[in-house]
């Protein structure tokens, strides 16, 4: 039987209508009729507080989204993606990143395998090495302790780990600094071997399949550099690498006594939790990266156990999937007012871009709907002086989630009641905005009236945790990936497949080869026009 593609679901079609009865109805009439909306859209888990009701949502509205799921089967596929099955199916893989955070008791069978005691056993290898770098028994090859560590990744393998390494500011080791390099542009390792002692320097290459051209080249002259000063002999104590691929770390001349591994079942957006995160642990230390991994898990239990209606990533998904495709909206905004999360809106573009960025369903058909939305953001307050003028009087229907924490980690907590009256108070006016009436009434010049009205009705979810500690990021990042899940599932697509991303590492090669002149391709006029400027330019 062929499974009936979205569009076709009862739940699809009702969601369609009560959307166009939904026009002219304002979040301000919404709680004008219902005194408790704020209490009762709100939900928590694990810490996490999400407070949903600043949403064009109603009864009727969230029974059509989890109809939705239901029609979709949303949980028997999270079920099937704990149980292990192949569901990255262009792949032919298990999709099982919740898996690294399983607790050492657990267990999880991968193609009949039990694969925590490897989890298990490459963490202690990380905590251990960790440990040695650490406590400075570790030693360059001259002696000295590590002071400095170059994470050279990209994507998956670099995003997550500066993230976390930004977000966790305040368990960091007071001697260790981690640097990362991930664009092939030798600007960004140049930067980063700034004033460095290659004596102190820890090199990690992190790629889970270590083919990965940015790396491998950022690799080879971090290699190229450390023997000018050091010596060959010294590569073995200044370079790890983390991959699942143990031949390709053989072939790249370094030792797997030296390599941290995992699994192919792990995505590279979905991979900060596994030996990736050897940088975040070197950093933090075991016990902190350990607070991480339970706050992962924390999350996956209640994602993989709770009810839908009490379910946070769900709701979250849901949600998403309501502006999309039935309000048409293109972007979502990811607001952290925490200043040490300014890396999470350029995370979470990969984990949801890159896993829901699809056009075909998991039967090979063309798509009929719009699929993941564009990810996009900046810390609040900073947001708020650049791009917040067009979310509170622009044309565009945006989404935002606005992420904030009760406890300040930073000493100048004298600030942070600013920054949450900021938080809160942002949500408030993009919900109510600000009427003629109102205005008129403050006395503002009649002529700039039309101007200063805010609109308001503009939707927002509030995320709140208790601090910024590890355990408080592993249940965030949790909690986005069930949420990307979520949609995905709704849509019948494989989000955890990206073959979007090869076309251009092959166009790239081919297109080197013009340039060097190893080749001649045949190409359009717009790119040999670039092509001939570039050569013409780089022989002058
Ligand atoms: O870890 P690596 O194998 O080096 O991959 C690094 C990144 O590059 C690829 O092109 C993919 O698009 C990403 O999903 C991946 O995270």
């Amino acid at each position: 039987m062929t499974e009936k593609t979205v569009v076709d679901l009862a739940a699809w079609q009702d969601l369609h209508k009560q959307a166009a009865a939904w026009r002219g109805r304002h979040l301000k009439d919404l709680f004008a009729e219902d005194p408790q909306r704020g209490e009762r859209y709100r939900a928590e888990a694990c810490g996490l507080y999400l407070d949903y009701s600043k949403n064009w949502l109603d009864e009727a509205a969230l029974t059509g989204l989890f109809k939705l799921a239901e029609e979709r089967g949303l949980v028997a596929r999270r079920d099937a993606m704990f149980a292990g099955e192949h569901i990255n199916v262009t792949e032919d893989r298990a999709v099982l990143h919740v898996a690294l955070r399983l607790p050492a008791s657990a267990h999880c069978l991968v193609d009949g395998a039990d694969v925590v005691p490897e989890v298990q056993a490459v963490l202690q290898r990380m905590a251990d090495f960790s440990s040695r770098v650490r406590d400075g028994s570790w030693l360059g090859a001259s002696g000295k302790p590590i002071r400095t560590i170059i994470n050279l990744g990209i994507g998956g393998s670099y995003l997550g780990p500066e993230m976390a390494y930004l977000a966790l500011r305040r368990f960091r080791h007071p001697r260790i600094e981690v640097r990362f390099v991930a664009n092939v542009d030798g600007a960004a390792l140049e930067q980063a071997l700034a004033h460095l002692d290659p004596a102190e320097t820890l090199f990690i290459v992190a790629s889970k399949t270590f083919t990965t051209l940015e790396t491998m080249t950022n690799a080879r002259a971090a290699r190229q550099w450390l023997v000018a000063a050091l010596g060959e002999a010294a590569v073995a104590q200044h370079f790890v690498a983390v991959s699942t691929n143990a031949e390709a770390v053989r072939a790249f001349g370094m030792d797997t006594e030296h390599m941290f591994g995992f699994w192919d079942w792990v995505g590279g957006r979905y991979s900060m939790d596994s030996a990736i995160g050897l940088s975040t642990m070197i950093a933090v230390g075991a016990e902190a990266f350990f607070d991480l991994l339970a706050g992962f898990h924390a999350m996956d239990e209640h994602f993989r156990t709770s009810p839908l209606r009490q379910n946070l990533p769900v709701l979250h998904g849901l949600i998403s999937v309501w502006y999309n495709n039935f309000f048409g909206a293109q972007s979502q905004a990811v607001l952290p007012y925490a200043q040490d999360l300014r890396r999470l809106p350029a995370y979470l573009q990969q984990l949801q871009m890159e896993s829901n960025g699809k056009s075909v369903d998991l039967q090979s058909r063309p798509l009929p709907v719009d699929s993941g939305m564009v990810i996009w953001g900046e810390p609040g307050t900073d947001g708020q002086h650049s791009f917040y003028q067009l979310l509170h009087q622009g044309t565009r229907l945006i989404p935002c989630d606005l992420i904030g924490f009760l406890e300040p980690l930073a000493e100048s907590g004298a600030q942070h009641d600013l920054l949450m009256a900021n938080l809160i108070a942002q949500a408030e006016a993009l919900a109510f905005g600000r009427t003629a009436e109102q205005l008129r009434e403050e006395g503002a010049a009649p002529a700039q009236i039309p101007f200063r009205v805010c609109p308001g009705n503009r939707p927002s979810n509030i995320l709140l945790l208790e601090a910024l500690t590890p355990r408080a990021l592993g249940i965030l990042v949790a909690f986005y990936e069930h949420s990307v899940f979520t949609q995905g599932a709704i849509w019948g697509i494989d989000s955890f497949d990206q073959w979007g991303v090869e076309l251009g590492k092959v166009l790239a090669l081919r297109v080197l080869e013009d340039i060097q002149g190893k080749a001649q391709h045949a190409h359009d006029s717009s790119t040999q026009q670039i092509l001939a400027r570039y050569r013409a330019a780089r022989k002058g």
